[in-house]
Parts: structure tokens; sequence; C-alpha cells
């Protein structure tokens, strides 16, 4: 089909609009059927009972397929947080107040979040990536958070999550009420009830539960008839943090950057480019599932399984960073370990 002359198309800060961003989910590359073959080819000749590392086997394979190369490697991991603010935060949904999300910026570059011992402990890299967290987009119950201008420049920011030579990326995110946006967003692709959707996020109260699912209620309302097209769904229910994450695992596949996920709100902004291509996030795992009990049921929704159960809710990215260290086993236990030749040892019989 033509598509319209540029000229007719509203301008847009980064030259990427929703059609470019369309496009680019059009033709995203595959896994390599090269890689995968040399990897169970090696698996095959390792010395231990055949399947006996269980998902670090279907890990090194993904990781393989993925990178586009055999062995896998994970030598450069990153961890990137995604900062935003939201107006929703007005409706009193989180047991915290919203200036927290810029005091937490300080706190990363301190060193002193749960993030920055996680990232130490393995050895992961850590960059934080501020979407203007001074300038919460507005209360979603009442406009729009972003407009596609905004959104598509957004998740063009988040792009740049993968520079610098990367061979494992995990999205995280900060940003106080980010649950309710999450809840929103999965309300919104999936249906149901907001209360299948919402959780106590930080702690809040059951009134504040309550509030979350209001929330969500009238946000749905508002942008009712808009929410068809998942990246409408994102624009207008928001988050500059999700958007940014959406756009950092487009801009992973394309450069063959395998993605560990977070939690809850990582995995609702990933959500929405799986409602667009389901195969959008083959290139992903999902590191953990979080106490947040929405999370487990999105991920039933895009059958992904997650790599820990810690109990954790916390966001910043810290359920997909300790899930790096299982990763970065996988493909050290695949590319080191000997064959039964080389270690001679017996093969079965
Ligand atoms: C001190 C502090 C550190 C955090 N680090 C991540 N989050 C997490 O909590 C927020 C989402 O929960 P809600 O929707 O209930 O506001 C996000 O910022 C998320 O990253 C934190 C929250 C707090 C209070
Ligand atoms: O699972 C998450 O992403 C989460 C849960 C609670 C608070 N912040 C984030």
């Amino acid at each position: 089909m033509a598509r319209s002359p540029d000229a007719a198309r509203p301008a847009s800060a980064s030259g990427l609009p929703f059609d470019d961003i369309r496009a680019l989910l059009s033709r995203l590359p595959g896994p390599s059927a090269e890689a995968v073959a040399a990897v169970r080819a090696r698996e095959a000749e390792l010395v231990k009972p055949t399947g006996a590392l269980g998902r670090l086997e279907d890990i090194a394979e993904w990781l393989a397929a993925w990178q586009g190369k055999a062995p896998p490697h994970v030598a450069r991991p990153l961890v990137a947080i995604f900062a935003g603010a939201h107006g929703v935060t007005a409706k009193g949904v989180s047991a915290y107040p919203a200036e927290v999300t810029s005091q937490m910026l300080g706190a990363f570059s301190g060193g002193g979040a749960a993030i920055n011992q996680i990232c130490a402990s393995f050895d992961i890299g850590l960059k934080v990536f501020d979407l203007a967290s001074d300038r919460p987009t507005p209360d979603i119950t009442e406009r729009a958070a972003m407009s596609e201008q905004e959104c598509a420049a957004t998740m063009a920011y988040g792009m740049e999550a993968i520079a610098g030579g990367i061979d494992l990326l995990v999205v995280g995110e900060m940003g106080i009420g980010n649950t309710t946006v999450a809840a929103a967003i999965a309300c919104a692709l999936y249906g149901g009830e907001p209360e299948d959707w919402v959780g106590r996020g930080t702690g809040v109260d059951k009134a504040g539960l309550k509030r979350k699912a209001e929330a969500v209620r009238a946000a749905l309302e508002t942008h009712k008839g808009h929410l068809g097209d998942p990246l409408e769904a994102l624009r207008r229910l928001g988050g500059r943090e999700l958007a940014a994450i959406a756009g950092a695992i487009v801009a992973a596949r394309m450069e063959r950057v395998p993605v560990v996920i977070d939690g809850y709100v990582a995995t609702a902004a990933a959500s929405v480019l799986h409602a667009l291509d389901a195969s959008a996030l083959d290139h992903c795992v999902a590191g953990h599932r979080s106490a947040e009990a929405a999370h487990g049921r999105l991920l039933e929704r895009l059958e992904m399984k997650p790599l820990l159960d810690l109990g954790m809710r916390l966001g910043e990215g810290s359920g997909g960073a300790l899930a790096v260290a299982v990763i970065k086993a996988a493909a050290a236990c695949h590319s080191g370990m000997a064959t039964f030749s080389e270690a001679a040892v017996a093969n079965r019989a």
C-alpha cells in the first residue's frame, strides 16, 4: 500500500512517529538457526548427564539465538533504569510521595540503592535515563500522558540504552505511581476489571488499592474508543519510562542484544510490543516474577516463564539484574565446560 507523503505527517522531534515504529516492528530480525545448531551440537558433548543443567541449557540456546553467535557470551551486561514522573500520583495511588522518584535518582548516582549493590555483586553496568522526572506527564484519568511525537521521541531515547557494545540488557524503571500506569495498560490490552491488574505497589493500604482501581477505571473511561491500538494505549496511559522501555527492547532486537525484563512495570511496557507483534519479545526473558500478583497474570498472557521468584516487588531492574547472574552462569557453563573426551570421562552407553 502506498504511504502518505512525509509532508502530510506531523513533524516529529525524533523523526520516529508511530508509522516508523510500526515499520521497524515489521522487520525485526529472527533468531540465528546456525547459532542454535552449534549450541545444540556442543551441548550434547559437555561433561554432564544429558539435560542435567535444565533451564540453563535453554538459556544458553536462547542467548546464542539472539546474539547470533555461538558460543554465547555475557561480558558486558547492562541494567538500564528509565525514570519518569506521573500526574496520576495526585489521585493518591502510591504509598510514597512523588518526589521520591527524583530523590532516588540521587541514590542511584550515589550508589545507595538496591540496584547498585546487585549490579556490583555481579559486575553489571548501570545507566539511568532520566525522562524529565521533574516534569510529570498529565494525569491519565483526565488526559493522554503523551502526544504521539513525545511518545515516539521517548521510545527513540530509550533506544540509546543499547549503545556502547553491551551484550545483555536488563530493562528496569523508577517512577512513583507507575504500577497504576502498568495496570491501566495491562487492563487496556488484556481486558478484565481494573481490580485484576492493580496491586499494593510500594505498599498502599486497602483504601489506596481501591483508589488505584478507580484511577485505572477512570483512565480507561477517559480514553475509551482509542485503546485498540497498543501504541495509542502506551501514549495515552503512558509513562515515559514505559515508552522508553518499549523502545529499548526494539533497539536491542535490531542490534542482537538479548533482553531481561524486570518486574510488573517493565513487563507492562513490553506487553505493548507483544500486542503489536506476538514475536516481538522472542529475544526477551522474564528475569523474575514480582510479588505484585498482576505480574504473574501478565507473564501468563505473554507465555513467559520467569527465571526467579524471590518475592521481590522493587522495580529498578532489581529482579532482572539478579537473573543476569543465572544467565552469566548458563553462558559460562556452555562455553567453558569440558567435553566428555576433553575431560576423559566416559559418555553414556
Ligand atoms: C524508596 C523507593 C525506591 C524504589 N525503587 C523502585 N521503586 C518502585 O516503586 C514505584 C512504583 O510503585 P507505586 O506505583 O506504588 O508508586 C516505582 O518507582 C518503582 O520503580 C521504589 C519505590 C520507593 C518508595
Ligand atoms: O514489579 C514491579 O515492577 C514493581 C512492584 C512494586 C513496585 N514497583 C515495581
